[in-house]
């Protein structure tokens, strides 16, 4: 392979941006400068959204009319609805139906669709992350046979989700946990499924057809899908007759990848992870029941022993979700709840300056061929 190619664009620059940072040999996050462990302890959801979309942290009235603003684009049409009920009586995948629904809200926005506006875009940006944990939520309920429940606007961001998918309120603790894995997920530099978002609109394309291209992309195993695959093999690890250890080794023997671990950027544990390690842990302590936690911890520990391999967002995040009770395959639609701030803030930023995408690939193919007609060959 010659220096000039970059298989997965590894280490390529592709746009300046001031919206997130990571030191991967440190290990460390920034939102817009602010460390991720104060945005984690500190900040909402709603809070973190402003700062990236606005470039400051908000004063606290300038929150109140942003996250009320929010609040008041949470219901759904009927139109979306009816198709999530499809999508739900179909057993669609959640993280397909929420990129067909996320698709279907352009329809019905009155801020339209064409693009280049950025206050416009602004707005959608609002109402797509808002009506997201809306769709996901009457997904999980229209699947299980129950009646959506409405969205309420008197609560947070976080906790109206979880009021949505289990019909009461949550507690405030399971509010909390929620809303900081919120904060988490909202932005990571040019990643996967930010990088797709930015292609589309680098095009001149709309911001609901670039979002919808990067639900699509962090749906995959090898970035936001991690996180559903990390508890499917912790919940394999508890069925089988063997240890964590034993059974990653015999994964690892078979070429198998371990889902949550090892990183693009980071050479080190990701900072995220720390955090939600700790939420797990918690949440394992308040349920006198350390056993998810304690298998979790045994595979980092022989990962760094014998790959020397860090875990990701996805390896804490799975047990901390699992604990509060929510379905394995909601981990990465809440990914992507979280992560449309990032994606639509990239979007934005891109398109101050914006300049067509695309890369080449260098052609291996035959040079010289020789047509022959169809009926000749
Ligand atoms: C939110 C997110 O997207 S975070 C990432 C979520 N994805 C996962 O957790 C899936 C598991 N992890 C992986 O597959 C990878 O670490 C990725 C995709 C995240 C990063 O991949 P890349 O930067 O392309 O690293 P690459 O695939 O070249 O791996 C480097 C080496 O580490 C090994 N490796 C990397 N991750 C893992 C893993 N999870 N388990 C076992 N080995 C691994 C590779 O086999 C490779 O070894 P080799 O050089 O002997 O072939
Ligand atoms: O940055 C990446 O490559 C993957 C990602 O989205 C994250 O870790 O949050």
């Amino acid at each position: 392979m010659s220096d000039d190619l970059k298989k997965g664009l590894e280490g390529v620059l592709v746009a300046e941006s001031a919206l997130s940072d990571i030191d991967g040999d440190a290990g460390r996050l920034i939102y817009r400068g602010y460390t991720i462990e104060d945005l984690a302890r500190e900040a909402s959801y709603e809070e973190v959204l402003y700062l990236l979309w606005h470039g400051e942290l908000p004063a606290a009235d300038d929150l109140e009319t942003f996250a009320e603003e929010m609040a008041g684009y949470r219901a759904v049409d009927d139109g979306v609805l009816d198709t999530v009920e499809e999508l739900a009586a179909a057993e669609e995948n959640p993280m397909a139906a929420l990129r067909t629904a996320t698709s279907m809200l352009s329809a019905y926005d009155d801020a339209g669709n064409e693009p280049g506006d950025r206050e416009a875009d602004l707005t959608r940006g609002m109402r797509i992350t808002a009506k997201m944990p809306t769709i996901v939520a009457a997904y999980k309920r229209l699947r299980d046979g129950e009646a959506p429940v409405e969205p309420r606007e008197d609560l947070s961001h976080a906790a109206n989700f979880l009021y949505m998918l289990n019909g009461e309120e949550p507690d405030d603790t399971l509010a909390e946990v929620f809303d900081m894995a919120l904060v988490l997920h909202a932005d990571h530099g040019i990643n996967a499924s930010t990088f797709a978002a930015m292609v589309t609109a680098s095009t001149m394309s709309d911001i609901y057809s670039s979002v919808t291209s990067a639900i699509g992309t962090l749906k995959g195993g090898l970035h936001g899908g991690a996180n559903q695959n990390v508890m499917r093999m912790l919940k394999e690890v508890d069925d089988s007759e063997k240890s964590a250890v034993e059974w990653v080794d015999d994964a690892l023997e078979n070429g198998r990848r371990v889902p949550g671990f090892g990183h693009r950027v980071y050479n080190v544990k990701d900072p995220r992870a720390k955090i939600l390690g700790e939420k797990s842990r918690d949440l394992g302590e308040a349920a006198g029941d350390y056993k998810w936690f304690s298998m979790s911890q045994a595979i980092e520990q022989y990962m760094a022993e014998n790959k020397d391999l860090a875990p990701n967002v996805d390896f804490y995040s799975a047990s901390t979700y699992y604990q509060m009770g929510i379905p394995i395959d909601l981990f990465t639609p809440i990914f992507a709840m979280s992560r449309s701030g990032g994606w639509i803030a990239h979007v934005l930023e891109y398109q101050e300056d914006n300049r067509l995408i695309r890369p080449r690939a260098r052609y291996t193919g035959p040079s010289d061929a020789e047509f022959v007609p169809v009926d000749e060959r």
